[in-house]
């Protein structure tokens, strides 16, 4: 534990590729995090979608603290600073409204913030931030939009997610441009619904081996 996850750049270290999961059930929280940790994957994007994505943010904070755990689907202000005090230690949000960023800033833990456009990553520079989420990735433009706006913002590093596979994974973390890509499918529903953790660090190591 205790990796120093200070700024957006440092998140973008953390694994070639971050689970992002829905959870249904905090209960799942801690053997999920346990199965990906076994595969070779130290950190998880738990979002606010369902209920149970603070509970299971509070769980894995406390009880797998090798696992950096950040909160993903910030949309409101008051929440970034609500799973910070849960535990997080990232935030995560697929837009990046000033209003937004303000407050996210306010909570004082990195966040990754979602462009789509290259006026929006040239907003976040204006901030000082230099890494951030591509999203939807694959919608966008994914890997030849990201290829054609590393020549005008080379400063700018990124977290492709959205439509993201194992299989196409590896064009996007073959850009320079490229730190890590986002995805959910380490962590099918099916799988977290029948405890099927050995499935879940299976495709881990799969996807750990991408880096
Ligand atoms: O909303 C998208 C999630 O952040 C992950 O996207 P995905 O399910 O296409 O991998
Ligand atoms: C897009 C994403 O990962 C989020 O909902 O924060």
């Amino acid at each position: 534990m205790n990796k120093a996850i200070n700024t957006a750049a440092d998140v973008l270290t953390l694994s070639p590729v971050v689970p992002v999961v829905a959870l249904d059930d905090p209960e799942h929280a801690v053997p999920l995090a346990e199965a990906l940790l076994r595969g070779g994957i130290s950190t998880i994007e738990v979002t606010l979608r369902t209920p149970a994505g603070l509970p299971a943010i509070e769980r894995i904070a406390a009880e797998v603290p090798d696992v950096v755990v950040g909160a993903g689907t910030v949309t409101e202000p008051g929440q970034a600073e609500l799973v910070a005090k849960a535990g997080a230690r990232y935030v995560v949000t697929p837009g990046s409204t000033p209003k937004l960023l303000d407050d996210v800033e306010s909570a004082g833990i990195p966040y990754l913030a979602g462009v789509s456009t290259v006026s929006e990553a040239m907003a976040l520079a204006e901030r000082g931030v230099t890494a951030m989420k591509f999203f939807p990735a694959e919608p966008s433009g994914g890997v030849p939009y990201l290829k054609a706006i590393a020549g005008p913002l080379p400063g700018l590093r990124f977290c492709p997610t959205g439509g993201i596979s194992v299989e196409t994974a590896p064009k996007y973390l073959a850009l320079a441009n490229v730190g890590c890509v986002g995805g959910s499918w380490l962590t099918p529903k099916k799988l977290l619904d029948t405890g099927s953790w050995g499935q879940v660090e299976a495709l881990a190591r799969q996807a750990s081996a991408l880096g």
